[in-house]
């Protein structure tokens, strides 16, 4: 995997949008540059049934037109049905190993806390982990605590060749240090969705993390 979709990995569901048409909060990051999408629908307000998966479809339209990744987080069903690019699991999701079997030759991310979760990753053969919360974060409510950047240093210092992204909380003010720990990236959720120029926004983060 080219660690470079990591630079700036957009995460969203139409629950982190407000009111905006989430489509449009969408088409507009891809305008600013992300690198990376992962369609994150869940929780109070996400879209259900068919509405979720006509929804996800337009995403993954978006995305293909920008020629950015399109991952998908937790719904592996989701994932192969639409052919996503990639999926992204965690400690509470199905096994990746499992999914690693199940997606072969596509982007598998896995989201870790411990040393211990970073080898079982690696061993399951993911392609990049998420690490975080860096900082507190309002867009999971069932978090766990900021573990700030030094679970991160560490990880990036053991495994060097291992493509991380940091995860929780970034900002146009802090992403800096998240790149200077030695994250190959930034996620970010609110700091983008909920933007008043989302474009500009992007483009401003691009500048800090490239
Ligand atoms: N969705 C995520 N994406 C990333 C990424 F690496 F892509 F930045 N890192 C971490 C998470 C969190 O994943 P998880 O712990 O399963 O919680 P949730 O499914 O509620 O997001
Ligand atoms: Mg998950």
């Amino acid at each position: 995997m080219n660690r470079n979709i990591l630079n700036l990995y957009f995460i969203m569901g139409s629950q982190n949008c407000g009111n905006a048409d989430p489509l449009h909060v969408l088409e507009s990051a891809l305008k600013g540059g992300i690198s990376c999408f992962q369609f994150r629908e869940k929780g109070e307000g996400a879209r259900q049934g068919e509405d979720y998966i006509k929804y996800a479809r337009s995403c993954q339209n978006l995305c293909k037109k920008y020629g950015v990744p399109f991952i998908v987080n937790d719904d592996v069903r989701l994932a192969e049905e639409l052919q996503a690019d990639g999926v992204h699991v965690g400690q509470d999701d199905e096994l990746a190993q499992h999914v690693r079997v199940r997606m072969p030759g596509k982007i598998l991310g896995v989201s870790v806390h411990t040393s211990e979760e970073v080898v079982s990753a690696i061993q399951a053969g993911a392609d990049y982990i998420g690490v975080g919360p860096i900082y507190e974060t309002k867009s999971k409510a069932d978090a766990k605590p900021a573990a700030g950047l030094s679970f991160l240093t560490k990880i990036v210092t053991e495994y060097p060749e291992l493509p991380i992204v940091g995860i929780g909380g970034i900002t146009i003010e802090n992403a800096k240090r998240v790149i200077e720990a030695g994250a190959d990236g930034v996620s970010i959720i609110s700091a983008i969705s909920q933007a008043e120029d989302v474009q500009g926004t992007v483009k401003q983060l691009l500048n800090i993390v490239k």
